[in-house]
Formats: structure tokens, sequence, C-alpha cells
């Protein structure tokens, strides 16, 4: 069904200029002409047409690919933008008018994308400066790579790999090289690159209704950048197969459109169409280095991810492969002021990792300290049944908490949890030195610090820290009741302490806090150990469960409304009344068998 698309926007017929004020406001480099509506030029505040002394790199067309063009006006790529309306190209005295504020005796290019509307337009523009005494250059870019060599006079659409055709040019330019020189360099950079792309929705035009073309599931290939429907529709795949076939299209020695064979260099540019998050950008990325070295036996030389000729609102990305030797390396490389060129992608790669840095002292522990002992004690046997049914409790527990989280919270808690929780189980297998006690809490806190992320995975860390260096003071080797209850209650106070939160602030010290309490009291009260933990770990869910009707003052749950509140109890603490309680049955379970 066909739906009207949400917009931040005024009138829809003011777009174009609207976007100019705001872009010239940005950027203190940049200027336009005042000429609106008809004339939409914006062009470099430091060069005005009589006195420049380097030739002018020109281009522009249809608005609705910013942050083409105007985004790469600046110093070392164009010297001007000629802005046409949404879609369409801009007229001969818009283009006129630009060509008369930034050429001077050098003359000027005209970089244009192949359509015909600009090939005219602009082609017309050029005539007319000559006839005026402007020296004036063309270089059409039709980069697609998605058709098969079209028969009739159209020649291949000009699409993303127009920007790296600015770039060369625009170096070229501010080179000091002369207008036939810097017309050569452009021309020979848009021979050797090519652009394919993929479109998973269908883009909006201001004012318009969105079409609803593209069905869910479904992705175009081959598209252009105008909402034109792409070559083949297909069932959406994951983007490693998307990325190959592209890669294949653009390299296909059948069509032979970029002359890159084995062994060639070449840039990468993924370029998203307006509206793909960088996230998935760079994953298209991350996919068509390694296929371009090792499917196609190519050197990849420098890599551009962003959005640089976007299409409005399309959701999708195009890849462009642009053969490269040392004199474009050296075009791309140059210094630009161009506010939507990116920084920070000029030069070789050094290898993309390097070993983490070992700490300062030498902290690792023995092979023989880490290691699952081969004979458990008792104290070892017991450490083992308690860690396997914490973890495997708040690995059953997981959908519940990913629930009760999703309301009060982001709704990851119990996948946090559990994630560490799996670690755990796998972590004590391998090398948990189950036997001493301190340094297995030692170690879960590891195991945890390594998987876990979010807040509880970072208060968890710092529980078993601060649990572990408890246990450490006592020489002796069987830790008693009356230790594991001091440990227990460090650990609770450095949560508070680091977290900031007490009792009753509706977050996991809520059941931890009175399990404490409970453990300390009970003791001192000299009933057994077993009994007093089973006790205590009563008062842990009672606590957890008492969160359905406490405020929250820590955590994102601060955010929510009472009502929503009420509804669950604080994952957290139910989670952590989870593990303790099923540690407490487990140890139960294990004094009574034996
Ligand atoms: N300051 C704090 N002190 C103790 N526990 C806290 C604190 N802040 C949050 N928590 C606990 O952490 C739990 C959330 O853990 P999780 O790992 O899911 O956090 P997160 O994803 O970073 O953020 P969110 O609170 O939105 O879920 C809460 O349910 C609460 O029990």
């Amino acid at each position: 069904m066909a739906c009207h698309g949400k917009k931040l926007l005024n009138n829809p017929s003011d777009v174009v200029t609207e976007f100019i004020e705001g872009l010239v406001e940005t950027y203190p480099a940049l200027q336009r002409l005042d000429g609106f509506p008809e004339v939409k030029v914006v062009l470099r505040a430091d060069v005005s047409g009589a006195t420049y002394d380097k030739v002018a790199v020109i281009s522009g067309g249809g608005s609705g690919h910013e942050p083409a063009h105007a985004g790469f006006v600046g110093e070392g790529m164009l010297t001007a933008a000629i802005c046409g309306d949404v879609f369409a190209s801009p007229q001969v005295d818009s283009i006129l008018a630009g060509i008369r504020a930034v050429t001077g005796p050098m003359g000027c290019l005209l970089i244009v994308k192949n359509y015909t509307g600009d090939r005219l337009n602009f082609g017309l523009a050029a005539e007319q400066a000559k006839s005026e005494g402007y020296k004036v250059e063309i270089v059409i870019v039709g980069d697609d790579c998605a058709l098969p060599p079209p028969r009739g006079i159209a020649g291949r659409r000009g699409l993303a790999g127009t920007i790296l055709v600015h770039k060369v040019a625009g170096a070229a330019a501010a080179a000091g090289l002369s207008l036939a020189e810097v017309a050569a360099e452009a021309k020979r950079a848009s021979e050797m690159v090519g652009t394919m792309g993929v479109a998973l929705s269908v883009c909006t035009l201001p004012g318009q209704v969105t079409s609803d073309r593209l069905g869910p599931g479904k992705m175009e290939l081959g598209l252009g950048i105008h909402g034109e429907p792409g070559a083949v529709v297909a069932d959406l795949q994951p983007v490693d197969v998307v990325v190959s076939l592209i890669l294949k299209q653009i390299l296909s020695l059948e069509t032979n459109y970029v002359p890159i064979t084995r062994g060639n260099r070449v840039v990468l540019m993924v370029n998203g169409l307006g509206a793909t998050p960088l996230m998935e950008l760079m994953i298209a990325t991350g996919n068509a280095v390694p296929k371009l070295q090792l499917e196609h036996g190519l050197a990849v030389d420098r890599v551009y991810t962003g959005s640089f000729m976007t299409s409005l609102d399309m959701a999708g990305f195009s890849i462009s492969i642009m053969k490269a030797d040392q004199a474009i390396l050296h075009c791309l490389d140059a210094a630009t002021k161009a506010p939507h060129w990116p920084v920070g992608v000029d030069g070789n790669h050094p290898p993309a990792k390097i070993p983490i840095p070992m700490p300062p002292s030498h902290s690792t522990k023995s092979e023989e300290l880490l290691s699952r002992p081969l004979q458990l004690n008792q104290q070892g046997h017991i450490m083992e049944v308690a860690i396997e049914a914490a973890a495997n409790a708040v690995i059953n527990l997981r959908d519940s908490l990913n629930e009760w989280d999703s309301k009060v919270g982001d709704g990851d808690c119990g996948s946090t949890i559990c994630r560490g929780a799996i670690t755990i189980l796998e972590d004590m297998k391998k090398y948990y030195p189950l036997n001493d006690a301190a340094e297995t809490v030692n170690e879960i806190g590891s195991s945890i610090r390594r998987v876990m992320g979010g807040t509880s995975g970072i208060l968890y860390n710092i529980f078993c820290k601060a649990a572990y260096a408890q246990l450490k003071a006592s020489t002796q080797s069987v830790v008693t009741s009356k230790q594991w209850c001091e440990a227990l209650d460090a650990a609770v106070a450095s949560i508070s302490k680091y977290g900031g939160a007490s009792a009753g602030y509706r977050t996991m010290l809520d059941a931890l806090i009175p399990a404490s309490t409970v453990l300390q009291e009970r003791l001192n009260a000299g009933i057994d150990p077993c009994t007093a933990f089973l006790l205590s770990s009563e008062a842990a869910l009672t606590g957890a469960e008492s969160t359905r009707h406490m405020q929250a003052q820590a955590g994102r749950s601060t955010y929510v409304s009472r009502e929503i509140l009420e509804s669950v109890p604080d994952p957290g603490a139910m989670a952590a009344a989870s593990w303790y309680r099923a540690a407490a049955l487990a140890v139960k379970d294990t004094y009574q068998a034996s």
C-alpha cells in the first residue's frame, strides 16, 4: 500500500533552497549566489572568477543526492556546484551563473553525470560560456555497470563513481594543471570507475507518497539514483551475497565496463543511498575488501565508506570500484577542504589488527594455578555444583528477564546475563581452579568481564573483584561460612559504592542486600550454614519480588512511568535472586547427599 512519507520539511517546493541555506550556514568556506529560486549555486567563498588563477571544477545536477554535489565544494575538489530541483537538471542560466562566478583565465571543467537533461543543460551553458570568452571543457561520467551496454544513445548512467572523478579533477586543478590536463585526468578517472547499487526501499520525493513498488523481503539490484526501477528484483539476501553479486557484475569481463583485471590495484567506495546506517555500510565494506582481494585477485589501496551520492531516503548502497595507479592515488590522497570528502582515509593501510598489549606487570597466572584440578576436594566439588546451578538458573530465566527489561530498560538484561552464564560454564570446565575458592571467584569475574556488557556486566565484575579481595585475605585453604558471608557483604558494598544505589532503588541490590543481611543474622544466631544460606536466598527472592512496588532510582528504569514499573519486577534483582537461590539449593542438596 502506498503511504505518505513523514518528513521534517516546510514547503516541499523549497527543499533545495532551504538545504543550501543550511549548508552555507554550516560551512564558513562556502557561499551561495543570490539568485534563488532560479539560480541555486554553491561556491567557494575564497574564489572570485575574475582573479581565480586555477582551473575551476564545476559539477552539479538534480538535487536529492546530498551531500553531492554542494557538499564537495571546497579547495582541492569542486569550485562550485549547480543544484537543480529534486532529481531535475539545473537550468542553463543557473549553470552559466556558476561558470561566470568562479571561472578565471585558466578556464573551467564541467563534470556532468550522464543524464540527457544534464548533458543538454550543461552542454548549452558551456557553449554560451565559450561564446562569452570562457575556456570550458566537459567530461561526462557514466559509471553504471548494472545494465548491458545500451543500444540507444542514452549511454550508461552517472552514479557515485562521479565523486571520485570530482576528487581527481579537483586535485589536478589545485596542483595548477592546465584545463586540458585537468580534463584529461578527469576523463581518465571516469573511464577507470564502475558502480552498481542495491536498494531495499524506494525513495520518497518531498511532498509525495512513497511508492510500494518494492515489496517486503525484496531487494532491487542495479538501480539508478532517481528512484527509477533497478535491473533486477530479487529476494533479500545476506549482505555478503549481495556484495558478491555486485562485485561480479562491476568486474564482469563480458561487459568489460572497467579496465580492471587480476593483479590490478583498486580503490573501493561503499556509498549509502540515504537511509542506510553506517553500521550496515561498514559491514558491506568489511565483506567487499576480502572478496576483492581473494576472489578477484585485486589489491585494495583505498576504501571510502559513507554517504556521498544518495537518493533522498532510499535504503541501500552502491559500490564503486576504480582502477588505481600512483597518479590517481596521489589525487585521491591530496588535501581538500570539501566538507563531505572523508578525512582519515588517505595513505596505505598498516595491518588491520595488532596484538592486545599485555599488562605492565606480569600479572598473568601460572598454568598450574589456572587449570581445572585433576581431583576436586569437597570445597571444589561444592563450588562446581553451586556455579553450575547458578549459571543454569539465569540461562533458564533469560526470556523472562528480557521481557521484563523490555518494559523497564532496553530489553537485553536476560541476553547479557545469559551470555555471562554460558561463558562461566565453559570456562569452568576448561580452567577454573575450583579447589581454590578465591581464585575461582576471581576467574568468574574475568569471564564476566570478557563477554558481558551493560550495567550488570560491570557491576558483577566489581562484585567478584571485591569478593575475591575479601576471600584472598584469608590464609586458610578452606573458606568458612563466616568468610563467605564477609565476602558477600564486601561484594554488595562494592556494588553500592561504585553504582551509587542503595536498598529500595529497584536494582539487583534489592535482592543482594537482604541476602547478605539474613545470611549474617542467621550465622550469628548459630544456625547451620546450609540452612542460613537457604533462608538468605528466600530473602533474596522476596526482595527481588518487592521491587515491583519500588520507584526506580538507578539505571534506565528511572525514565519509566510508575504504572509500567508496577507491572514487572526489576530484571537485575530477579536475576540476582535466581542465581543465588539456585546456588543455595545446590549446596543443600550436595550436603544432604554426602
Ligand atoms: N546503579 C546500579 N546499581 C546496582 N544495580 C543496577 C544499577 N543500575 C542498574 N542496575 C541493575 O542492572 C540491571 C540492568 O542490567 P543490564 O545489563 O540490562 O543494563 P543495561 O542494558 O546497561 O541497561 P538497562 O538498565 O536499560 O537494562 C537493572 O535491572 C538493575 O538491577
